[in-house]
């Protein structure tokens, strides 16, 4: 990246940044002394074998649980002592594991009622016919964008598995996030539904940074611009898919691969 300031190169701007991150489980160490930077506007994977700490980096970003230790920054504001719903107000928002759609309601249904929380309408269904007009509005162009508007009256309980996360990414999206954290947005598709999804994030990244659990490395390579790896709670290394791929430790740790492979 080249700057006006002849040729140097600007520092990135972070999103979201964890400082000496900690959480201790009885006298477990969860989460060691964390250093974790999200660069604005990117697609940035958290990933590492299992009980790596990465749901419970997921949970403190978010404050589902307190940090023993450590900080976390938004946009360089420290937002360590802040709330879940606070974060969320500031456009942290999860998805996948936690945003549950409701089965028995249309596609349409789950997606408006996203943007009627987001609105400050919450549960009031009997809004004048104008503001519904704008809701759904938004609802269609939602729809549209995840491949879902021909689905609209289904019942979400009967949508097939890969068009539910469809679904729960537009009910995401109409949170209007920032930051869009996924939680293993890969898990439990079948093979022929993983290149659409695929497709949906990297359209939904435009304007907002995505950083995701991934254990799919296939996914990974295709859609992350950054990787964190993470080994019994503590960074082991961090670069783009290539850099951290050829670094011996992710190979001989996570990846599983001999150094002549
Ligand atoms: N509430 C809890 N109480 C006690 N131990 C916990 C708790 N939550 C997580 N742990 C432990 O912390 C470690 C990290 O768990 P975590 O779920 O964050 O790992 P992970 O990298 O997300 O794993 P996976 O890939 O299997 O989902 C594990 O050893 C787990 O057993």
């Amino acid at each position: 990246m080249s700057a006006d300031n002849g040729g140097i190169a600007a520092a990135p701007r972070y999103v979201l940044e964890a400082k000496g991150l900690c959480r201790s489980f009885g006298g477990f160490r969860a989460v060691d002394a964390l250093n974790l930077s999200v660069v604005e506007g990117s697609v940035h994977a958290l990933i590492g074998p299992n009980g790596a700490g990465k749901t419970t980096v997921f949970n403190l970003l978010t404050k589902f649980l307190p940090a023993s230790a450590g900080a976390i920054y938004f946009r360089g504001r420290d937002i360590t002592k802040i709330g879940p719903a606070d974060v969320a107000r500031l456009g942290i928002v999860r998805s996948f594991q936690i945003s549950a759609t409701f089965g028995q309601l249309t596609t349409f249904e789950n997606v408006r009622i996203a943007l009627q929380s987001k609105n400050g309408l919450g549960w009031q269904f009997w809004r004048s016919r104008e503001t519904l007009s704008v809701l759904n509005e938004r609802t269609w162009e939602l729809l549209e964008m995840v491949g879902l508007a021909y689905a609209a009256s289904t019942i979400a309980n009967e949508l097939p598995y890969g068009r539910k996360r469809a679904l729960e990414l537009a009910t995401t999206l109409a949170l209007e996030p920032d930051v869009m954290l996924l939680d293993e947005p890969m898990a439990g598709l079948a093979h022929t539904d993983i290149p659409e999804i695929s497709r949906l994030i990297d359209r939904a990244r435009a304007g907002r940074t995505v950083l995701m659990v991934e254990h799919n490395l296939d996914v990974v390579e295709e859609i992350c611009d950054s990787v964190t790896v993470l080994q019994r709670g503590r960074t082991l290394c961090e670069g783009s898919y290539s850099e951290v791929s050829a670094d011996p430790s992710v190979r001989e740790a996570y990846m599983g691969l001999e150094d002549d492979e």
